[in-house]
């Protein structure tokens, strides 16, 4: 469930009277996504989707997120589009929140991605990647290592409940991965540092958009596809799927090549990134109000995961040579 805000129609009306988009014929909340509230508007002339941005977006970013949205689509990127206002305004407010009109992408997202499909998802990194250059707005990534560091403080002394000696894990991994992360001079540019399998869009194989750029950032390119490893080629058992790995990473070697320090650094990148998404979830688990409207994420899928990379020994466990 992800409607925190509910949008009366009157201050609906209002809103809409500043664009020039059509009478509004319907008007839904959406229960998917987690970060946002996020409705569906269809209006007599197209479909759009209607965000108010909640605690967790920063405002300062928003310029960032949306400018992003019509430099990738001025690039061939599907995504989608920011909604201008009769005065050039992107973003607007509404029932006290941010708030922007995106136009809506056709298409589903797959909860069992194919290898096929993790290869298009692999190529469509890779052209998102070279699509962003030139980009000229800067947003370091808040969910870096200093991030990590936070979450794991926020998490200490509790996250044995959740898993017994996950607070020593923790420490431990930090104390692995810091300095090698901050060590590490990679190509970077944007990355989308989000893009799961709910965030793609298909018809049939062929993808067909990607949206929720709310995690969009400046970092290593290879990040973002450890990212996609992680969120892509493992089974539901927990399992590495070797097939899915390489469709993924030959897709994207094939559009980007990947450089020999960024293959090298792919194991710890992915360990990494496992982390990252473990420490979010784990500190949203603990957070999170018994009864809440939010659906919580199991931070133990991505503890397996991370065990996973802690005893791979090189790339040769995820099946893949360049
Ligand atoms: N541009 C779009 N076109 C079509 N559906 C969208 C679009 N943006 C969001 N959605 C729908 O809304 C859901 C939640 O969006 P998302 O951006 O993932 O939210 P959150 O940032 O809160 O996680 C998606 O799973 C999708 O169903
Ligand atoms: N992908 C993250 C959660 C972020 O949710 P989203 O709906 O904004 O993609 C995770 O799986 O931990």
């Amino acid at each position: 469930m992800a409607v925190y805000t509910e949008v009366p129609d009157e201050d609906l009306a209002a809103f809409l009277k500043a664009y020039d988009i059509g009478e509004a014929v319907s008007f839904k909340g959406i229960a998917e996504g987690v970060e946002n509230t996020n409705y569906l508007l269809v209006t007599t002339k197209a479909r759009f989707i209607l965000t108010l941005y909640e605690k967790r977006v920063n405002r300062d970013d928003l310029p960032f997120f949306l400018g992003l949205l019509e430099h990738l689509a001025a690039r061939g990127v599907t995504c989608p589009q920011p909604v201008a206002a009769r005065d050039g305004a992107l973003l607007s407010e509404l029932c006290g929140r941010p708030a922007a009109l995106v136009t809506f992408l056709d298409g589903v997202s797959v909860r069992r991605p194919t290898p096929r499909q993790c290869a298009e998802l692999g190529r469509a990194l890779a052209d998102l990647h070279e699509a962003a250059k030139g980009f000229e707005l800067k947003r370091p990534n808040a969910l870096s290592v200093e991030g990590w560091r936070r979450l794991a403080e926020s998490a200490r002394g509790r996250s044995d409940a959740v898993a017994p000696g996950l607070d020593a894990l923790i420490a431990a991994e930090l104390a692995a991965l810091g300095p090698t992360f901050e060590g590490l001079a990679l190509p970077s540019g944007v990355i989308h540092a989000d893009l799961f399998p709910n965030n793609v869009f298909f018809l049939g194989d062929r993808l067909s958009g990607l949206i929720d750029f709310y995690f969009a950032c400046d970092d290593a390119f290879a990040y973002d596809v450890a990212i996609c490893l992680n969120a892509w080629c493992f089974e539901t058992t927990g399992e590495f799927n070797v097939t899915k790995g390489r469709a993924l990473l030959d897709a994207y070697h094939a559009a980007r090549p990947l450089s020999e320090a960024e293959t090298a650094a792919l194991p710890a990148l992915a360990r990494g990134a496992a982390l990252r998404f473990m420490l979010t979830r784990l500190v949203d688990w603990l957070d999170t109000p018994p009864g809440a409207l939010v659906k919580k994420l199991d931070p133990l899928e991505y503890l397996k995961k991370l065990r996973f990379h802690q005893q791979a020994a090189g790339l040769g466990d995820y099946g893949w040579r360049p």
